[in-house]
């Protein structure tokens, strides 16, 4: 039965690409390419780890809950078809696509790329909280050195549509205080916390709740990790270059420890070993899609040496 909902049979035949257990509630893809391996759940459409050949580059948290109706907190789940509350508080934060199931609908590899193609189309439960027809489709490319997400929105109803939305990646850090978030210098952003706007000169460091909306077009943004060396000295100097596309902002974000602390998915200390560096359309900008046509909202990470 699970087979046919969410088209297992797209994997025969495929080495690199697999689902691990096809009867298991919350069904996991892993993807493989060289040294280079992510994990994907069919709920949420998600992205829950990605590792490449010298280190974990998204944040895995062995402690995300997985139920239905509530979002994985881990890798890069989707926001969409908008971003933060809802006007209705009665909606869910961050919109549905993070909390359906969502189907298979092609894999292919090479030597040198794993793809995995995921659907999601609207049902009553999506119907019921935002009536438009649509059709999403996210591209999941795996080479040797990079992951790559292209979310396509495709708008399959006869009037407009407006969405904002995130691809919401969780990144795995050494330390928070190890941490250095570049290129948003001089970008103006908007302060979630007191709702003020403001920009900074020197690249962004955290010593306390952040939550900030970045407004910007531009595609590059680099996570540079000093990897403080801890108990374990398995930490090393890093950096993350995240390229964005189709998005009108970038948010950064990290709750902290009182926040952290009452999120029942994040244990103790673990909010410190990650940032959200996150590709976003603004909930104040929303992104119009015509009856017909296609929106792309995309990342692209990869490591630069330093
Ligand atoms: O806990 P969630 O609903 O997944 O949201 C986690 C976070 O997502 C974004 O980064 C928002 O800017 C934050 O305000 C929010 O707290």
């Amino acid at each position: 039965m699970a087979t046919e909902i969410f088209n297992f049979q797209a994997l025969q035949n495929l080495t690199q690409i697999r689902v691990l257990d096809q009867n298991a509630a919350f069904p996991l893809i892993e993807m493989q390419c060289g040294d280079s391996q992510a994990t994907v759940s069919l709920y949420g459409g998600q992205v829950l780890s990605y590792q490449n050949s010298r280190r974990i580059v998204l944040w895995p948290n062995r402690h995300a809950v997985f139920k239905t109706g509530k979002a994985i907190r881990a890798g890069i789940p989707i926001c969409w078809p908008w971003f933060g509350p809802h006007t209705d508080a009665t909606k869910p934060a961050h919109g549905f696509a993070r909390t359906q199931f969502w189907q298979i609908e092609s894999a292919s590899e090479n030597a040198h790329l794993s793809k995995l193609v995921l659907r999601l189309t609207e049902n009553t439960e999506t119907l019921a909280l935002w009536p438009h027809h649509f059709q999403l489709r996210l591209v999941i490319q795996l080479d040797e050195t990079s992951l790559k997400l292209m979310l396509q929105i495709h708008n399959t109803g006869d009037k407009a549509f407006e969405f904002s939305g995130a691809l919401h990646s969780y990144f795995q850090i050494s330390d928070i205080a190890a941490v250095a978030v570049h290129d948003l210098e001089q970008v103006s952003y908007r302060d979630q916390l007191n709702g003020k706007t403001d920009r900074a000169k020197a690249p962004i460091r955290f010593d306390s709740e952040t939550d900030r909306i970045y407004q910007t077009e531009k595609a590059r943004v680099t996570l540079r990790d000093n990897g403080q060396e801890d108990e374990r000295k398995d930490t090393l100097p890093a950096a993350t270059q995240i390229n964005s596309f189709g998005h009108n902002a970038v948010v950064v974000w990290n709750p902290w420890q009182n926040k952290a602390a009452s999120m029942n998915d994040i244990a103790p200390d673990h909010w410190r070993h990650f940032v959200c560096v996150e590709t976003a359309v603004d909930p104040q900008k929303p992104v119009m899609v015509p009856a017909g046509k296609t929106a792309l909202l995309g990342v692209e990470i990869h490591d630069v040496s330093i």
